[in-house]
This record gives C-alpha cells, structure tokens and sequence, in this order.
C-alpha cells in the first residue's frame, strides 16, 4: 500500500450524508491506496482535518463493482459500515448510470441497488454465535451478562443493542463507551439503544465504537432490527428514526436489506501540506 506522502498531488475528497451519518470519501480507482491509519485520525479530527464518523476509500475490484474500506475517526477500521456503503453506491451510480452495483468489503460482496431517490444495500446475514460477534466468550448472544439485558449481533462489526423505554433518557455520553470497551467484547463494540414503538417502528440513538455519538449508523440498524425480532418484539421488517433520520430494515432470505436518503454534501481537496509526514 502506498503512503499518502508518495502523493505528488493535493488529494480530491467528498464530504457525504447518509441518514445523518457523516462520511469523507476518498476514489483511489486506477490507482494505490492512499487512507493509512495516520491518514485518517488525522482527517477525522475536525480540528486537525476535516471531522467525519467514518471515511470509506473506494478502490478498483477484480472481483466487483468497487473495493470498499472504512476507517472511524480515531483512525481504526471499521470492518462494515451500511450507510457509507449506500452513499458510495449513489455516487458510483451517479456517475456510471447504473442502478445496480456488487461492493466487495471486509464483509464480502454486498449488492446495492437505487430505490426510488433512496438506495438500499444488502447488509448480508447477521452473525448470531458468539465468535462470530466476536465476544471473549462462550455465552447466550440473546441475552448477554451484562446490565440491561443487551443482544450482541455480528454485521460484519460488532454491535451490543439494548432495549429501553426511552431512548431519549438514555444517557449515551456515558454508558456508550463503558460498553464500548467492555471486556465481553475483545475487538470493543458498537452501542446501540432502541426504543421499540411497535411492530414496524423502532426509535435507536447509537454510540459508535472508533467515533463515538453519531446521527445514524446503518450496519447498528440492521443489528438493532434483527434484534428486536430475535426477542420477539418486531416483524422482520421496521422502520427506525434515528437522530439524523429514518432508515427502512428488511431481513430477508438473502440478508438484512437496508434503505435510506443519501445527500452530496460538498467536495474538497487536501492540501501537500496536510499530507506531509503522513
Ligand atoms: N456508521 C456505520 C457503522 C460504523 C461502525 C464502526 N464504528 C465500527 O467500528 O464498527 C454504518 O453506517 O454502518
């Protein structure tokens, strides 16, 4: 992999939405990947760089459409991230005409597809057996050891979702990274706390391993839908608001199929000086 200071030019950027959720974009098609770890804590610090929840770096697939990869703020990876996924995939098909795109991730290769104005992705099937999470343990992924009674679910990330009767009292702030790097989880975890509205609407707010409070998080959707119907509390199809907006969830067949509004924010470049030593 290069290193972003063999770049001899200022490196192109786009800042996107996804339901609330923050991304930085990077295409390094056609040529080496550029995002190294130092890379990306450095960008996704809205002081030092440019802020972000998560950065994905698009880059050629002999395999699919695209290559995907994700980086959270702090400069870590993110193994799966839905809402990144279906902005990526709005861009591409923005600028090929296709409607429907194949996305090699960490995860595998995921289908996307444009809906209406929205765009959906096919998250894949949830990770159920405590190894796969991955947890530190052999215990019950419905029902974890833990205050509150949380579900641990696999999307290609770990995720740890909490069932409450209000999601507004919940103090994220503070319990988010207690869970986060809980011992149960030796990879830490994802946050989710959902507030079940009925057999069709969930209300979640999230705290993100890597990045921290954030407006939405796409892969936690999935998990929080396939969690509540796991318990019962739901059909396996939901609508879920989160902060930054709403987001359809499908488990299907073939995976949990996500769906949501996309927005272009803006597109910016990082400047030789910014990339110096990196
Ligand atoms: N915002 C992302 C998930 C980021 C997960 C990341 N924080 C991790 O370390 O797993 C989403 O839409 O799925």
């Amino acid at each position: 992999m290069a290193s972003a200071d063999s770049i001899s030019q200022p490196l192109d950027f786009m800042k996107w939405h996804g339901a609330g959720n923050d991304f930085v974009m990077i295409d390094s098609r056609g040529r080496d990947a550029v995002v190294t770890r130092e890379l990306a804590a450095k960008l996704g610090d809205r002081n030092r760089g440019v802020g972000f929840d998560q950065l994905a770096e698009i880059r050629s697939s002999d395999a699919a459409d695209i290559d995907l990869d994700f980086w959270n703020a702090d400069g870590s990876r993110a193994g799966a991230c839905g809402n990144a996924t279906r902005c990526v995939a709005q861009f591409v098909m923005d600028t090929t005409g296709k409607d429907a795109l194949t996305i090699r991730t960490a995860r595998g290769i995921l289908q996307a597809r444009a809906d209406g104005d929205q765009v959906a992705v096919n998250m894949g099937q949830p990770q159920m057996d405590w190894d796969q999470v991955p947890l530190a343990s052999d215990v019950d992924t419905a029902h974890l050891p833990l205050d509150g009674d949380p579900v641990a679910v696999g999307m290609g990330n770990p995720h740890c979702v909490f069932f409450v009767n209000d999601a507004e009292a919940v103090d994220v702030a503070s319990i988010g990274p207690r869970i986060e790097h809980d011992p149960l989880f030796p990879e830490a975890t994802n946050v989710e706390f959902a507030e079940v509205r009925g057999r069709d609407e969930i209300r979640m707010r999230v705290w993100e391993r890597g990045t921290g409070i954030t407006l939405a998080c796409g892969s936690g959707a999935c998990a929080t839908a396939v969690a509540a119907h796991q318990r019962g509390l739901t059909d396996k199809r939901v609508r879920m608001e989160l902060d930054g907006g709403w987001l359809t969830l499908d488990w299907r067949e073939d995976g949990v199929w996500m769906t949501g509004p996309t927005a272009f924010v803006f597109k910016g470049q990082l400047t030789q000086e910014f990339l110096k030593g990196l």
